[in-house]
């Protein structure tokens, strides 16, 4: 089975790939989603910056942090971001071209990948659901920081969701003969069955519960007193693991399905 060649970055770097390499890249990007976690619990919940909606010059409504996201998206489009296929953009409808030349990325997904788009979903999941979940209530004013902090939590799942397209397409290229008869039925429910693997899920729970514990913890010199055995963590890793249970391994197993019913398109 071929291999791809994967970047520092841990991003595809070839038109060939093996479940295996994608699998590392998946392991690599949790270490990226514990710290954009981390990260974003030093601000408080900060909600005017994502609930409040002001008229801008150009007529639209939108909150700061919607407005910093669109305008962060149409710079980064412009140094080619949205030319790497692990890349999805939430707002960008016309993805403006790069101003300088960019990396031609060898065409690993099929041409359809670019339709699988669930960044609205993300976006919904993220500010409603899981926001609350690991940041402390209150606003510090602090708005422009966090939509920084937000955005590098929303890319790094985004990107963590999306990849569902590179794992799919590697599954149906080790078995067409499995999956061609589910794709042209449309069957939704017999795709999740072959794509999933609930060793693998398991394994990822346990190790992004290892990793917030790890990278998480609150370090004390040693002459600090108190009782050592009161371990506290930045975010809660039983909480880490519950945001992968429940929200970012279905996603992505969501996105394998949406790519796999346009496969043969
Ligand atoms: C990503 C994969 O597909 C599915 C989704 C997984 C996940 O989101 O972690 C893990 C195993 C599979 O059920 C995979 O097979 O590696």
């Amino acid at each position: 089975m071929a291999r791809v060649v994967e970047s520092d970055s841990g991003s595809v770097g070839s038109n060939v790939l093996s479940l295996d390499s994608i699998r590392e890249s998946l392991i690599r990007q949790e270490d990226t989603i514990v710290f954009s976690l981390i990260e974003r619990a030093k601000f408080p919940l900060n909600s005017p910056a994502f609930e409040e909606y002001r008229y801008l010059d150009s007529g639209n409504s939108s909150s700061l942090t919607e407005f910093f996201v669109r305008e962060i998206e149409t710079i980064q489009a412009k140094v080619g971001r949205y030319d790497n296929p692990e890349e999805n953009p939430f707002f960008l409808e016309n993805i403006p071209h790069s101003v300088f030349p960019t990396h031609k990325y060898p065409p690993a997904l099929h041409p359809k990948a670019l339709s699988v788009n669930i960044n609205k979903r993300i976006w919904d999941v993220y500010f409603k659901e899981l926001l609350p979940l690991f940041v402390k209530p209150g606003d510090d004013g602090n708005y422009p920081s966090t939509a920084a902090s937000d955005l590098a939590c929303l890319q790094a799942l985004s990107k963590r969701i999306h990849y569902g397209k590179f794992v799919a397409e590697v599954k149906f290229r080790d078995a067409p003969q499995d999956y061609e008869p589910a794709i042209r039925a449309q069957d939704t429910e017999a795709l999740m069955k072959l794509l999933t693997f609930e060793k693998v899920e398991e394994m990822v729970k346990k190790r992004v519960q290892k990793k917030a514990e790890t990278f998480g913890q609150e370090v004390k010199c040693i002459t600090d007193s108190g009782d050592e055995s009161e371990k506290k963590y930045k975010v809660d890793p039983l909480l880490v693991s519950r945001i992968y249970r429940e929200w970012l391994i279905p996603l992505t197993k969501l996105v394998e399905v949406e790519y796999l019913l346009r496969r043969l398109d």
